[in-house]
């Protein structure tokens, strides 16, 4: 399980080492640790570290002190290093560290073009360069270090960095290509708690960051450009307290998923109504059942109408089916909406709503939801943006997807605290949040996961895992304020994710190629034995 903590939190568990004048320290245990994680990459691609060049980009505070530490180690490896700066000062003593080294330093002019501005440190004596210099300098590394803005950055890049910034992306975008980026802490322009991200931010292979991931890695969509995320300690991590936002491993999932009892049976195993489907969309209901019976479940009850019933049992012949106006037989959790247009379903939804058993709230069933007051943890609403911006104008927060894109983690807050739900945000980083826990981020899939049906086969997940008791209440305590609901949901995003990459290829190392939703239900069983 990774956890990741809040700047204020990090700056909170720095406090007493800064004020012990162990400041100096630290900043050379996170630089010595952003210069090692360079050289394992220099070597990677180039066989050796000597000789190599490596650029970075520095800004004016701390995180720029961390970048110009880190070229003055690689320097004194060999490599040929080049700090610009983006600002008119630079942090003193990094500098004077970096020039020491054999470093060669430029500063980019305040307008991008013309020599100017004033300074009080050592950068006033550094040449200065133009946004075509800087750009071209950075284009000639292997290694490209953004050390701009850290976990003290207020807003988006501004100025001189956003025009190079906007420069590198446009290089990128036109095709010619880029040196492998490296994030000092953060990607520059993400904020580091909330993952919004205002201005230009250049996505980066790696991050490299300290004491703990910071919550804004991991919440969207700062979190698509933060890369592979490596933590590196410096010696503050047990005042952290409590993550606030949580991720699932390999071997968290590998432990949480539940397995047969050796004296179970059927019923034992958990029993999955699904109201899914109608004769508009027959296909929602087979792609939800597929995907519950791949993760698990004892026995599928479709509920439904007797032409989906019909398509089901060709299909499917293990889900048992009925066809009448009133559900029937004990079940012990629900999946609801996928695929549900028409009265006739939604008033088989509305019956199971009334039960007060667990149930995911899918697509047509999401418009249930706000007709009167809940506080109902059990109640899995399983959004896209588009349905979350719905649901919360709804509600009476007017947005739309655009906005929830952009504030994923607040949005999802706000819903979860109007509806009294656990909400399970989807899109390439999948957020699970219930009521008075911690937040979950998983990024577990492959973009080839977004095809029609894909999200029916969610559903059916962790309808499944609901029926199963979902992640064992045992398992919740040892992830602190976790929530059985919310860690509920972010196992089946992690296993419909991992189901992703199986199906397309990707978990053996391939390339992946393309996958159908069926592919995906076929490929949920096999991540009980993944390694
Ligand atoms: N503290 C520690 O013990 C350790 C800290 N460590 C490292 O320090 C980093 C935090 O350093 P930090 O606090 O100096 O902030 P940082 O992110 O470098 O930038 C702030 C500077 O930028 C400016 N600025 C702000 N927003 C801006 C914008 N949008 N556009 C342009 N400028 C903007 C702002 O100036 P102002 O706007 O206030 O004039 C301020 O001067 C952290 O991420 C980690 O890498 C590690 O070494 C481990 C030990
Ligand atoms: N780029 C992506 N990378 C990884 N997973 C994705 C990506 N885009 C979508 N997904 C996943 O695919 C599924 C799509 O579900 P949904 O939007 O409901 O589609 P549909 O309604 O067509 O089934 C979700 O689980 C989502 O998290
Ligand atoms: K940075």
């Amino acid at each position: 399980m990774i956890g990741a903590h809040s700047a204020d939190q990090v700056r909170a568990a720095e406090r007493p080492a800064l004020d012990a004048g162990m400041g100096a320290e630290l900043m050379r245990r996170a630089s010595y640790g952003l210069a090692l994680t360079i050289t394992r990459e220099l070597r990677a691609r180039r066989g050796r570290v000597y000789g190599a060049r490596v650029t970075g980009l520095i800004g004016k505070g701390n995180n720029g002190g961390d970048g110009l530490w880190a070229l003055a180690f690689l320097a004194r490896r060999g490599v040929a290093v080049t700090a610009v700066l983006v600002d008119t000062t630079a942090h003193a003593e990094g500098l004077a560290a970096l020039l020491a080294a054999g470093g060669r330093a430029v500063r980019l002019a305040p307008d991008g073009s013309v020599p100017g501005g004033s300074t009080d440190d050592g950068a006033a004596r550094l040449p200065l360069c133009t946004l075509t210099e800087a750009r071209d300098e950075c284009v000639r590394a292997d290694v490209l270090i953004d050390a701009i803005l850290g976990t003290g950055a207020r807003g988006g890049l501004r100025g001189a960095a956003a025009g190079l910034v906007e420069l590198l992306l446009r290089e990128r975008s036109e095709g010619r290509g880029l040196p492998h980026v490296v994030a000092c802490d953060i990607p520059s322009g993400v904020d580091p708690t909330t993952g919004e991200v205002t201005g230009p931010v250049l996505p980066v292979e790696s991050t490299v960051t300290f004491a703990a991931a910071k919550t804004g890695l991991f919440l969207p969509p700062g979190a698509a450009s933060a890369g592979r995320v490596e933590v590196i300690p410096i010696g503050v991590e047990d005042r952290l307290g409590e993550p606030v936002v949580r991720r699932m491993g390999a071997e968290d999932v590998s432990r949480l998923l539940p397995r047969p009892a050796a004296e179970g049976h059927k019923y034992t195993r958990g029993v999955l109504g699904v109201v899914a489907g109608s004769e508009e969309y027959p296909g929602a209901a087979l792609l939800a059942c597929a995907g519950a019976l791949s993760a698990g479940a004892g026995m599928v009850r479709y509920f439904g109408p007797p032409s989906v019933a019909a398509l089901i049992n060709a299909a499917l012949p293990e889900v048992v089916c009925h066809t009448g106006p009133e559900l029937q037989g004990r079940v012990q959790a629900w999946v609801l909406g996928s695929g549900v247009s028409g009265e006739e379903q939604l008033d088989r939804c509305r019956q199971a709503l009334s039960l007060g058993q667990p149930a995911v709230v899918d697509a047509g069933a999401l418009d249930l939801v706000g007709e009167r007051a809940v506080d109902r943890p059990e109640l899995i609403l399983t959004p896209h943006a588009g349905e979350l911006a719905r649901l919360l104008t709804r509600l009476g927060t007017e947005c739309d997807r655009a906005e929830v894109e952009a504030t994923a983690g607040a949005s999802l807050r706000e819903a979860v605290r109007l509806t009294g739900t656990t909400i399970l945000l989807k899109g390439p980083h999948t957020l699970c949040h219930e009521p008075g826990g911690i937040l979950f981020s998983q990024a577990d899939g492959t973009p080839w996961l977004a095809t029609a049906g894909s999200g029916d086969v969610l559903a059916g997940v962790l309808g499944a895992l609901l029926a199963q008791g979902g992640v064992a209440p045992s398992s919740v305590g040892e992830m602190g304020d976790a929530g059985h609901w919310a860690a509920t949901a972010a196992l089946a995003a992690a296993v419909h994710g991992r189901a992703g990459r199986i199906a397309s290829g990707e978990a053996d190392g391939g390339r992946g190629h393309p996958i159908s939703a069926r592919d995906i239900a076929h490929a949920v069983r096999f991540v009980w034995d993944a390694p």
